[in-house]
């Protein structure tokens, strides 16, 4: 997989160069590239940003530099008229979530433009558009100063799904929201610690039992913190929650 980051602060996507990640793009797995938008800024000062028309608050992040940088991105396609997907992270964009996460990460190349100030001038929304598929992004509903730690969230959700980055691919499928529930409670020795022993189940070695136990925690604690996630059909798994 291809990534590709333009960003005014390049340098705060290095911790992508470590643990998982930066091992996937040392073993070939990812082929990371991070853009300075500023150097597709031609003024002395590197301008990328400018005053709001209609007025308002903050700065607006100039059309022509992220043009400039989405060209030169698409000028290095690997093969002639491969396009990436542009994921624009911004708190009003669709929801992410494992299924994007598990989608984006069947495909080819993505490119992030992380955005600054107010945002971006709605025509490079437009101007992308003509020119490959562009989805905004949301986290959740809150707000930061920029799309750099959205973009490497979602670059680490997508990764860690590709074949070889992650050691263990069955730890994969028994974690939170794979499966569209959460993840069952987890223990390891001591069997007894501060007077808490582990649940019996765990210990009887009858596999089938704690299947079905750890498939009933993962009910019982996505009903507790996430009712919104509970299967709509009511087919809540062998002992439900009824
Ligand atoms: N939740 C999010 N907030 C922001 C703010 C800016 Br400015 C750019 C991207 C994002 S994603």
């Amino acid at each position: 997989m291809r990534l590709d980051v333009i960003s005014i602060f390049p340098d705060y996507l290095a911790p992508l160069d470590l643990s998982l990640i930066g091992k996937a793009r040392r073993d070939g797995l990812v082929d990371l590239r991070v853009h300075d938008l500023r150097d597709f800024a031609h003024d002395r000062h590197r301008t990328v940003d400018d005053t709001p028309y209609g007025g308002g608050a903050g700065m607006v992040m100039s059309a022509q530099p992220w043009s400039e940088a989405l060209t030169d991105v698409l000028g290095t396609a690997d093969a002639p008229g491969e396009r990436p997907v542009l994921i624009v992270p911004g708190p009003g964009g669709q929801p992410f979530d494992q299924a994007m996460a598990r989608e984006l990460s069947g495909r080819g190349w993505l490119a992030f433009a992380c955005g600054r100030y107010e945002g971006i001038d709605e025509r490079v929304y437009e101007w992308a558009a003509e020119r490959m598929e562009v989805r905004v992004v949301s986290l959740g509903d809150y707000v930061l100063n920029g799309g750099e730690v959205a973009a490497m969230a979602m670059i680490e959700a997508v990764v860690r799904l590709l074949p070889g980055v992650v050691g263990n691919a069955e730890s994969l499928v028994e974690e939170s929201h794979e499966g569209g529930l959460l993840e069952y409670p987890l223990y390891t020795k001591p069997a007894e610690w501060d007077g808490r022993p582990v649940p019996e189940v765990l210990l009887s070695g009858d596999h089938a039992r704690i299947e079905r136990w750890r498939h009933q925690q993962r009910l019982e604690r996505t009903a507790a913190r996430r009712p919104d996630l509970l299967p709509r059909s009511g087919a809540l798994g062998v002992d439900g929650l009824a």
